[in-house]
């Protein structure tokens, strides 16, 4: 549905040139729930804003449902525009306009009359959860309804993307969760495709089916959300990874566990989906002689499914160690002998 090819931003200031976003491809399906994660500086927001072209690229294209963006006409560009909507962190509200007036705004440059208007805005208002607040200010609504506030107006175009730039970014953790499901919700009635930027793990975890890792301008690993969480390539993804899963090395000092058990094997096992249900740790117990000592564990849940890791070690003949390591292997669950050793 979005296809970017080559898609670079040069900005120029006075003593250098900073490539903000550099030769960034990807392809994202409609429907899904697209992630765009860094760190402060990545080129996240100039991503973002070429996307609805707040910007003009330097290099590259965009297209959208096979139209070419990057090449519309001024004209064209603003009726294109509404098949995009946009919700952002500080929300972007008018101060002055109650709930509904803020939501009909998009409408009534969009030229919809008045009577269509009024009711697109009150099922608007039921769909993000606001009934009974449409008198309201802004300033007078919390944090998460000002952006239940903010996803109905960047609804109101019917738009086919929705792209969210740290949506959530300046709420709570529980209001997060809220805005959060609010979007998966929104996202599967509505078959709307999203596409966000954050620096938050859990927003990624939570919500998206697809996840790409932004670094100094470029795209250094994307994929399944599920398979970057399993197995993260570049050392910036796995710390992202370790803001949902805790790094076991900080959590359990690892090296403390390693000098005080010297004995038989430290193991360290990864789940998947349906396999994070089976009971290995007890199964191993019964079908072997080892002392089996759990020294750490996260299950997680993703939209792609539950994924978790735990440490074990094992202790006994080494034998049957290498026994029940092959058993394991045999399973849908990764195995990993003596990690971070
Ligand atoms: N208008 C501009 N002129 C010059 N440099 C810019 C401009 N906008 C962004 N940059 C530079 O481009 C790089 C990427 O910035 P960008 O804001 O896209 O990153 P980000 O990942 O969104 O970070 P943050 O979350 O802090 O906004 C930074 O080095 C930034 O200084």
């Amino acid at each position: 549905m979005i296809t970017i090819k080559g898609l670079s931003k040069i900005f120029q200031t006075k003593d250098q040139e900073v490539r903000a976003v550099d030769d960034l491809s990807l392809d994202i399906n409609k429907g899904e729930i697209y992630g765009v994660i860094g760190y402060s500086g990545a080129g996240k927001s100039t991503f973002i804003r070429l996307l609805n072209r707040l910007e003009d690229p330097t290099e590259g294209s965009i297209r959208i449902d096979d139209q070419d963006f990057t090449s519309l006409s001024k004209g064209k560009l603003r009726l294109a525009r509404q098949e995009i909507g946009m919700i952002f962190q500080h929300f972007n509200l008018l101060w002055s306009r109650t709930v509904h007036d803020n939501i009909a705004f998009p409408l009534e440059i969009a030229g919809v009359p008045k009577a269509e208007r009024r009711k697109r805005v009150d099922d608007l208002i039921e769909l993000v959860g606001l009934k009974g607040r449409g008198g309201s200010y802004p300033s007078q609504l919390s944090g998460g309804q000002k952006q239940r506030v903010g996803i109905a107006r960047a609804l109101a175009n019917n738009p086919k993307v929705l792209l969210c730039d740290e949506a959530t970014s300046a709420l709570d953790p529980e209001t997060t969760d809220s805005i959060l499901d609010l979007l998966v919700d929104i996202n599967e009635k509505l078959g709307l495709t999203i596409v966000l930027i954050t620096h938050e793990m859990h927003v990624i975890r939570k919500i998206c089916h697809q996840v790409a890792v932004m670094e100094q301008g470029k795209i250094v690993e994307q994929g399944d959300v599920l398979d970057v969480f399993l197995h993260p390539q570049r050392q910036v993804t796995k710390k992202f990874v370790d803001q949902v899963m805790g790094d076991p090395e900080k959590e359990t000092s690892m090296k403390l566990i390693k000098d005080n058990y010297q004995a038989g094997e430290i193991i360290r096992l990864h789940f998947v989906g349906e396999s994070t249900n089976q009971a290995l740790i007890s199964e191993i117990s019964r079908k072997f002689t080892l002392d089996v000592n759990i020294l750490h564990g996260k299950i997680t849940q993703t939209q792609k499914g539950a994924y978790g890791t735990m440490y074990v070690q094992f202790e006994g003949e080494q034998d049957e160690i290498e026994r029940a390591i092959q058993y394991i292997r045999s399973t849908s669950v990764e195995v990993e002998v003596n990690p971070n050793a």
